[in-house]
């Protein structure tokens, strides 16, 4: 299908990547007047300047422009050329000092194409320190994860979660209903926590965040969503964990987690990596994480790392397989 590409590293990319990649960098080029502007954002325009990749920027470039027509408040048209150096403007690599914006303009793209949950992340880095996050969800529900499958709840789809540092997170609705303040659940019993991991099996160690869960005394099952979504609904309080530990090699990058990072701690939980360190975000466009990330609330963080740091040794001295 001409509108999904795989890119270099396997992972999907479509249209809609790229198209939220332009509006988003456009459009914040345009509102933020004051000093240099400066974002480091996941796509890049490498493999649509090659000559195969000609409908697809064609398909892009329609979609921009139609939606930017649609929405009447930029009165612009983008040429292809336009369409490319909007998307390089997210090139930034980032680091400790300045502003940067952060996004991932669709997180969860395996997610959006199965009809799952996916999410736009933005976030703002302020010298080194992520300042502030926004986290669209489309397809989430408004009050509570628990409404997922009921089309009986009476709950409007679509949750946009926002947080400022020292301010708190908030939900609203996808159309602008009034903010709610959000906070984290106050489960200090994991025997009554549920935990949120990737649905994707290659995302994440199932086998190790089954072991976590079942050391720290959790009875549910995992919930398994894609995305930062994943964070939003850890954030109001629909599970109490959260647990990502991505199979050997793998580097995470900082549009994975920013946004979604600030919206939990300003809700009053707590993001740290498997050691318990915090998340450094000033390190570039890649964290340096010590094998994975965990959320939570403050009462439950230490049973949890216990658990995590238990799971992990265990899983180092178990016989590898033949
Ligand atoms: N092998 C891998 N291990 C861990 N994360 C991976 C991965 N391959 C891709 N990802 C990241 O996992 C993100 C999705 O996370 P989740 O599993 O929570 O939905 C992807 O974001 P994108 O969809 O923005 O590319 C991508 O950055
Ligand atoms: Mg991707
Ligand atoms: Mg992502
Ligand atoms: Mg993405």
């Amino acid at each position: 299908m001409p509108d999904i590409q795989s890119k270099a590293d396997k992972s999907p990319v479509t249209v809609a990547d790229y198209g939220s990649q332009v509006l988003v960098s456009l459009v914040l080029n345009m509102e933020v007047t004051s000093g240099s502007f400066s974002m480091v954002a996941e796509e890049d325009s490498e493999d649509l300047r090659k000559d195969s990749a000609e409908e697809i920027l064609e398909h892009i470039t329609d979609l921009v422009n139609e939606t930017l027509a649609e929405d009447g408040s930029y009165n612009i048209t983008l040429s292809k050329e336009g369409i490319l150096s909007a998307i390089d403007t997210g090139k930034s690599e980032g680091g400790p000092s300045g502003r940067h914006w952060v996004l991932d303009p669709i997180d969860g793209t395996k997610g959006f194409l199965r009809g799952g949950q996916y999410a736009i992340a933005l976030a703002l880095l302020d010298e080194g320190k992520v300042v502030l996050g926004v986290l669209g969800c489309p397809n989430l529900p408004l009050t509570s994860i628990s409404n997922l499958n009921g089309s009986s709840s009476g709950d409007q789809t679509g949750a946009l979660f926002s947080a400022t540092i020292g301010c708190g997170a908030e939900v609203e609705s996808l159309e602008g209903s009034p903010p709610q303040k959000i906070s984290v659940c106050t489960i200090d019993n994991p025997v009554n926590a549920s935990f949120f991991e990737s649905y994707e099996g290659a995302h994440t160690m199932h086998d190790l965040t089954g072991s976590i869960a079942e050391k720290l005394g959790v009875q549910a099952p995992p919930v398994r969503i894609d995305s930062q979504a994943k964070y939003g609904a850890l954030a109001r309080g629909d599970g109490a964990i959260y647990l990502r530990f991505p199979h050997k090699g793998y580097k995470e990058k900082i549009w994975d987690h920013a946004a979604g990072a600030i919206v939990v701690t300003e809700a009053g939980g707590v993001v740290t990596d498997a050691s318990g360190n915090d998340l450094d975000f000033s390190k570039g466009r890649f964290l340096d994480v010590d094998t994975g990330i965990i959320a939570t609330n403050k009462q439950l963080m230490p049973s949890l790392l216990k658990s995590v740091q238990e799971a992990i040794k265990e899983k180092s001295q178990a016989p590898s397989p033949l």
